[in-house]
């Protein structure tokens, strides 16, 4: 299972997509645009945070467990992932410390399960895909789903800003798995196809070094 990882707008579907088809594999989504608590969590974090992770935490377990069915697969974020996301949630106070408590030990218990060979506890590659604020914001703007726009919630520059200064920290710190990190200001794997080539080159390199993949 290859994993991707990024801050909101990053370009991990879009990348899940053209990975999965490149590989000949399936890619497993993250649930948004039906994801019924997302619009509930923007319009009121504090009510929704907790409820919104449960949400998450359930998919994604369901979505790991579909992905590893079959070798190579792309998953479209990391179970890591939300857990930083609800830390940061809980740092800004819209989580008590027993929501915490309880998530922690509910995500531990559930990765326990995971039914992944000894050996295999983790993905074979996290692939992270690294942008500027700019380039969040651009992204978030041309994708245009209207509870994520800054214009209609200002306090969205704050929490924007803060999440990719955790992700930094966050994929420094990840060793779960081999890693490796795309530049997705400079690559722009999804209008130019030299860039496009570029990055399949990267990754296809790292997943042949490690053994992932036959050359
Ligand atoms: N390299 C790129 N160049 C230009 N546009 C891009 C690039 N990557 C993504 N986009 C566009 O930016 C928007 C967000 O991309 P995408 O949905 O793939 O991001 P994501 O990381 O999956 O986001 P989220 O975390 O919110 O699910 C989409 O409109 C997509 O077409
Ligand atoms: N609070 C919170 N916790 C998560 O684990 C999480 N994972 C994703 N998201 C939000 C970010 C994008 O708006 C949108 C798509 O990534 O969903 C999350 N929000």
């Amino acid at each position: 299972m290859i994993v991707l990882s990024g801050t909101i707008g990053a370009g991990k579907s879009s990348l899940a997509t053209i990975l999965s088809k490149h590989l000949g594999t399936e890619a497993f989504y993250e649930q948004v645009d039906d994801n019924p608590v997302l619009p509930l969590f923007y319009a009121d974090p504090k009510k929704y945070a907790f409820l919104l992770q449960i949400y998450f935490l359930n998919k994604r377990f369901e979505s790991i467990k579909q992905a590893m069915s079959d070798d190579n697969n792309v998953l479209d974020r990391s179970i890591y992932e939300d857990s930083l996301f609800f830390h940061m949630n809980a740092d800004m106070g819209r989580a008590t410390p027993q929501e915490v408590k309880v998530y922690d030990e509910l995500l531990d218990n559930m990765m326990q399960e995971l039914p992944y060979a000894a050996a295999k506890k983790a993905p074979d590659l996290l692939v992270h895909i690294d942008i500027s604020y700019d380039t969040m914001i651009k992204r978030i703007e041309k994708r245009g789903r209207d509870y994520e726009q800054p214009e209609q919630d200002p306090s969205l520059v704050e929490y924007y800003h803060e999440l990719l200064g955790r992700y930094d920290g966050w994929y420094d710190n990840y060793d779960y798995s081999p890693k490796m990190k795309i530049d997705g200001d400079k690559f722009d794997f999804v209008e130019n196809p030299d860039d496009l080539k570029k990055v399949l080159a990267q990754i296809d390199n790292e997943l042949v070094s490690r053994g992932v993949v036959e050359k």
